[in-house]
């Protein structure tokens, strides 16, 4: 794998003095937060790294499905207010949950290596999605979940599920649902791997671009930070949710339609597989790929090649036009 992708100038920089993550305040944020911090505080030890905690709108509009409430980019936006600012130097994210295309200024600068990628099957009362009886509520917020799970089991009833981890699991306890269904890496960061009850197999469950993935993004004129942040870039996670990302951001990159896209290696193969679907499961362009990828270059490479031949199955038909 290329060295330049490690080092923006080739030349080592000063180590930082004091860095500050911007972080969102829910328990995964903060869990993911205290990680990179730990990273970087290892890394430079003569370094002062302090967490900016922050409420971003995406934690305060609960009532509504994510796709409905204007997507990702709602969990972003303060903490890159914070970067212009100069309050913070770094925002870590869920990579899920980075927009596709970055906004003017702003770089995702690092991919640290990936969690467990799968979702997962939780329930109190249930040991996997086989067992649940006719009728039963399963919660997610998540269009792509949605729609396999509807093509699969049409006799489920499928209802949103907002708010954070802790949130999410309070209300399967009430007995609001039967079972929910979640990323797993958020669950075992959390210490909550013992609820889960069955991991759900990447065929047909595809994640989503990025998922259990953690980016770094910083601002693109920040003077250091490049190389700074290079020692964290897992390149093997870098390289495969750079293919997953190209997928997405050809068809679109928004959470209004069910898109899956994942990779995974075989020795120095990435192979990757990827859906668009409809919401009620009914309509499904499924496309994989594989080849050997040693750049960056080949990575997008082999996510745009699945892009078009998702597109050329007619995946655009299933895209609602973007209203912004
Ligand atoms: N969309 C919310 C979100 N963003 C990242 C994670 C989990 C952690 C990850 O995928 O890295 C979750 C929760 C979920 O999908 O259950």
């Amino acid at each position: 794998m290329s060295q330049s992708l490690n080092s923006s100038s080739g030349t080592t920089p000063v180590a930082p003095k004091r860095l500050v993550i911007a972080s969102r305040e829910s328990r995964l944020a903060m869990w993911q937060a205290q990680h990179l911090q730990a990273c970087l505080q290892k890394l430079y030890p003569g370094c002062d790294v302090q967490i900016l905690g922050m409420t971003t709108r995406g934690d305060q509009i609960l009532d509504k499905a994510l796709s409905k409430v204007g997507g990702k980019g709602l969990f972003v936006k303060e903490l890159e207010t914070a970067l212009e600012d100069g309050r913070a130097d770094l925002a870590v994210h869920s990579l899920k949950d980075v927009p596709m295309v970055m906004p003017d200024g702003f770089d995702l600068t690092c991919v640290m290596a990936r969690e467990d990628a799968r979702d997962a099957f939780v329930s109190n009362d249930y040991a996997s999605l086989e067992d649940l009886p006719k009728g039963a509520i399963v919660g997610t917020s998540s269009l792509r979940r949605e729609s396999v799970l509807r093509a699969r089991f049409p006799h489920l009833v499928i209802e949103p599920l907002r708010g954070n981890l802790d949130t999410r699991m309070g209300k399967l306890d009430r007995g609001e649902y039967q079972a929910i269904i979640l990323a797993a890496a958020g669950l075992k960061r959390l210490g909550l791997e013992s609820r889960i009850r069955a991991f759900l197999p990447y065929d047909p469950y595809t994640p989503a671009a990025g998922q259990g993935a953690l980016g770094i993004e910083t601002l693109s004129a920040h003077p250091h930070i490049k190389d700074w942040l290079a020692p964290l870039n897992d390149m093997p996670t870098l390289l495969a949710v750079s293919a997953e990302r190209m997928v997405s951001r050809q068809l679109g990159g928004s959470c209004e339609v069910p898109l899956a896209a994942h990779a995974t290696w075989d020795q120095n193969q990435l192979q990757i597989r990827s859906f668009v679907a409809s919401t009620d499961g009914k309509a499904i362009c499924l496309a994989n790929g594989k080849g050997v990828v040693q750049s960056l270059a080949d990575a997008e490479a082999l996510g745009l090649a699945v892009a078009q031949d998702l597109l050329a199955q007619g995946a655009a038909d299933l895209i609602p036009k973007i209203t912004k």
